[in-house]
């Protein structure tokens, strides 16, 4: 058996370097901000020691950490889309800076199986995707090289030269359950090349479309655990990739437990005592009762409400004030805030948060934007990057978001998606405050900013047109517009010969394969 290291002497002294490497590499400007719930120790004794891989996703983590922190410094933005087409990413290469890559577009169009919005694809879905477009951008410049590298430097002058290599912004989802599983997906990201990953709060499984329903999030420890996960992941890989702290509270209407005292003072409870709304859900299939009409009579027959607004229901102003002085600014777990209401107001005040649950086991959430900025705000020094997802952008709910947390983290970078199903124009934005709008949030360190399922809605309807003229006009309207403006936008050499192919590649490798120089040989 041949032996990993020759002594214990050689392999305590290799992890001391490879612990001390950790120390010196958290100390670049790409990583100096992330503050780190364990040891450089911890995260060497789970590494490959002394056997380092250098992942593309590092480069590019690097390469996109530079782009957005320059439009931060200029005020600038980058405003991209999503895709997960080699050959949409190609041509976005010559306008755009980064591309998407959208779980929902994965679970639509390439999963085996297709479906709406839900990350119920297979956890190696997008990366798979990401992998598929990065090979294609190293495949690209590679030609590009080859291309280049056959005419002398000034002929060079007038050739297309692409900067292929657009970092890649990846969907992770909720991160795919367990820790363990995330583990997994975290990893074949940087294995993909990927040069950023989002994990949200979302519940896993629990997401509904249509039924007008805010979503379903997870208390804020098993986010922070998500994000601590894909964290130590990228530490372990020694990757650079960054990390996105995607927050969905905005909006959200349940919370899945109560297990983290930080989430209490949002958690709903009836103030009144009534039927629980499982048993009234049960009765009104029995009335013939809508569901959401069932929910809104039973939120108002219980009295819904926060624990602190219970408490300042029953009581007075000083007493209520005396409460609040006493709650405030700590985390206060709802067991002692009973204590403290009891003290000021001399009573039990009745609240009760198990009878609002749902069949699905969810507690009831008040959101609101402190909800959300309280969150993003512990989420923030494990992340590179933060991003609350609003269904419908509010200008004054943004402003006030983005200022709370630039104050505790002034240098902060912020993504914004435009989601799809969002109609600005219709919501009463006019025109003109729709053309300012991402100059706008870019003010409020909003520097990167995605339309993530384009595909959806642009590439359906170009599909839609081309197929409808396709059948009318067949192969002579082809010609006249597609082919014809596709030939005569081709880039090509001084000798009319389109540049951006791939016959070249080939048959340079025939070349040298057989022994052929081909440097600085136009064929
Ligand atoms: C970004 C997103 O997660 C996606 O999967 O593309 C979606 C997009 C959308 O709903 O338009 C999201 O924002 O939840």
């Amino acid at each position: 058996m041949s032996q990993r290291w020759s002594s214990t002497k050689e392999e305590a002294d290799a992890f001391e370097a490879e612990a001390a490497a950790i120390e010196e590499w958290w100390q670049t400007d790409r990583q100096k901000h992330i503050k780190r719930p364990y040891s450089a120790k911890s995260i060497a004794a789970l590494r490959n020691v002394g056997f380092k891989i250098e992942y593309p996703s590092s480069a590019m983590g690097r390469k996109l950490w530079r782009i957005l922190n320059e439009h931060n410094s200029n005020g600038t933005y980058e405003l991209t889309f999503g895709t997960t087409e080699p050959m949409i990413a190609k041509e976005m290469a010559k306008h755009l800076q980064t591309i998407y890559v959208s779980g929902a577009l994965c679970g639509l169009s390439q999963a085996a199986w297709p479906g709406a919005d839900h990350a119920d694809y297979p956890a190696d879905l997008v990366p798979s995707v990401v992998k598929r477009l990065f090979n294609t951008q190293l495949w690209h410049d590679q030609r590009q090289t080859q291309m280049r590298m056959r005419y002398s430097e000034a002929d060079r002058q007038s050739l297309e030269c692409i900067d292929y290599f657009l970092p890649i912004v990846a969907d992770g989802d909720m991160g795919f359950g367990t820790l363990t599983g995330c583990m997994k997906m975290v990893r074949s990201f940087v294995e993909s090349g990927v040069a950023m990953i989002h994990i949200d709060d979302l519940a896993l499984g629990l997401k509904k479309f249509t039924n007008g329903e805010g979503r379903t999030i997870v208390p804020t420890s098993e986010y922070l655990t998500r994000l601590t996960t894909a964290r130590m992941t990228f530490d372990i890989m020694g990757a650079d990739t960054m990390l996105l702290c995607r927050c969905d509270s905005d909006h959200a209407e349940f919370i899945t437990g109560v297990i983290d005292p930080q989430d209490h003072p949002y958690v709903l409870g009836a103030t009144m005592e009534v039927a629980s709304f499982i048993q009234a859900i049960e009765q009104c299939k029995a009335d013939g009762k809508g569901y959401l009409t069932v929910k809104a009579e039973w939120k108002a027959k219980a009295g819904l409400k926060t624990f602190d607004d219970a408490v300042q229901s029953v009581a007075t102003q000083d007493q209520y004030s005396a409460y609040v002085a006493e709650v405030s600014g700590k985390t206060v777990p709802l067991q002692d805030r009973r204590k403290i209401a009891k003290k000021h107001t001399g009573k039990d005040v009745f609240f009760d948060w198990e009878l609002p649950r749902l069949p699905t086991g969810q507690y009831m959430w008040q959101w609101s934007t402190r909800a959300v900025i309280d969150r993003a705000i512990l989420a923030a020094p494990l992340g590179d990057m933060t991003w609350s997802r609003q269904d419908k952008p509010n200008k004054k709910d943004m402003h006030e978001f983005h200022s709370e947390v630039r104050k505790v983290f002034p240098a902060r970078l912020f993504a914004f998606g435009y989601t799809g199903a969002y109609d600005f124009v219709k919501a009463g934005y006019t025109e003109e405050e729709l053309e300012t709008f991402p100059r706008d949030i870019a003010k409020m360190g909003i520097i990167w900013q995605v339309q993530p399922i384009w595909a959806t809605q642009g590439l359906s309807l170009h599909a839609n047109q081309f197929a409808a003229k396709f059948k009318k006009e067949g192969i002579a309207g082809y010609m006249r517009d597609v082919a014809r403006p596709a030939i005569a936008g081709m880039a090509t050499d001084k000798y009319g010969r389109p540049t951006a192919r791939g016959d070249y590649l080939a048959d340079a490798f025939f070349d040298v394969v057989a022994g052929v120089d081909i440097a600085g040989v136009v064929q």
